[in-house]
């Protein structure tokens, strides 16, 4: 078998004498999705931030095709950079309000003349769906879905390989979600694409993904081929995740990790 795109081994991450990710290791294929999924605070987006180097692990390895940039220095991590993407939940948020979609799409190709710039943002822009019109437009001009759309071309100029989504389709609804998961899964037989789809939405993760990791308090409790692990958890725990996405009455005006804990009780 070929060697793994992402494998991360032994990760650990302290937010001072808190420690948020306690020894996580896992690998994804390429051209695969692995999805991280656990109730909210068990380290799923520090274990993100850490892939895409918004924070520095503690210890651990995080070897992108055969490097370790978990700990590399700025000047040696830049273009490694460029092969891991991040694609956020708050597609809003994480778009410059006073920026057009052509200025945003294209801020990572700043190297290029500016015709080339223009063109691959116009490239980039209809790859995810959207009309030569929106290059001219802001933010606040667009739906929810579509931001999300470029967002997600944002991620793809600088080629990635790897495209982190942490809770890339959570703030969406239903229907648009659905086309937004539709989308990722084009551009990844298209370009071969390898995702690390972080979401608390079982249904999402039942679609998008072939392996799975189900973690808690900052470990790894459960992994293993998606259909497997859902249809049969191991642990009760992931037994209680699934139960509470279930029965969303469950989760009426409370808390997951309350529910999840209740279900545990129980026996669920
Ligand atoms: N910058 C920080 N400083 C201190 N503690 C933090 C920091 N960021 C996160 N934490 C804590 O680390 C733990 C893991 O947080 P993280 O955001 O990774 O969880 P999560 O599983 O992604 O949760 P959610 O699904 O709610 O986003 C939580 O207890 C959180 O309160």
């Amino acid at each position: 078998m070929s060697q793994p795109l992402l494998s991360v081994q032994d990760l650990v991450v302290d937010y001072g004498a808190f420690r948020a990710v306690d020894g996580v290791s896992f690998s994804v294929e390429r051209g695969t999705t692995l999805a991280v999924v656990g109730e909210s605070g068990c380290g799923k987006s520090t274990v993100a931030r850490s892939l895409v180097r918004l924070l520095t692990p503690t210890s651990g390895r995080i070897v992108l095709d055969g490097t370790d940039l978990a700990q590399l220095p700025e000047r040696r991590l830049r273009p490694l950079r460029r092969k891991v993407q991040m694609v956020f939940q708050d597609p809003y948020g994480s778009l410059d309000p006073h920026l057009t979609a052509e200025q945003i799409v294209a801020e990572p190709l700043r190297e290029l003349p500016r015709a080339d710039r223009s063109k691959e943002a116009a490239r980039l822009l209809d790859a995810v769906g959207l009309p030569t019109s929106a290059l001219r437009r802001r933010p606040a001009e667009f739906s929810g879905g579509q931001r999300q759309r470029i967002g997600i071309a944002r991620a793809l100029a600088t080629s990635p390989e790897l495209l982190v989504c942490d809770e890339a389709t959570s703030a969406l609804d239903v229907s648009v979600q659905a086309q937004v998961l539709d989308l990722l899964t084009e551009l990844q037989a298209e370009r071969g694409l390898t995702y690390l789809f972080i979401s608390h939405n079982l249904g999402v993760v039942r679609q998008i993904s072939q392996r799975i990791v189900v973690m808690r308090a900052g470990r790894i409790v459960e992994s293993g081929a998606t259909a497997d692990v859902l249809r049969a958890p191991a642990e009760e725990y992931t037994r209680a995740l699934r139960q509470a996405a279930l029965d969303p009455t469950a989760m009426r005006g409370r808390k997951p990790r309350d529910v999840v804990r209740q279900l545990q009780a129980a026996g669920a």
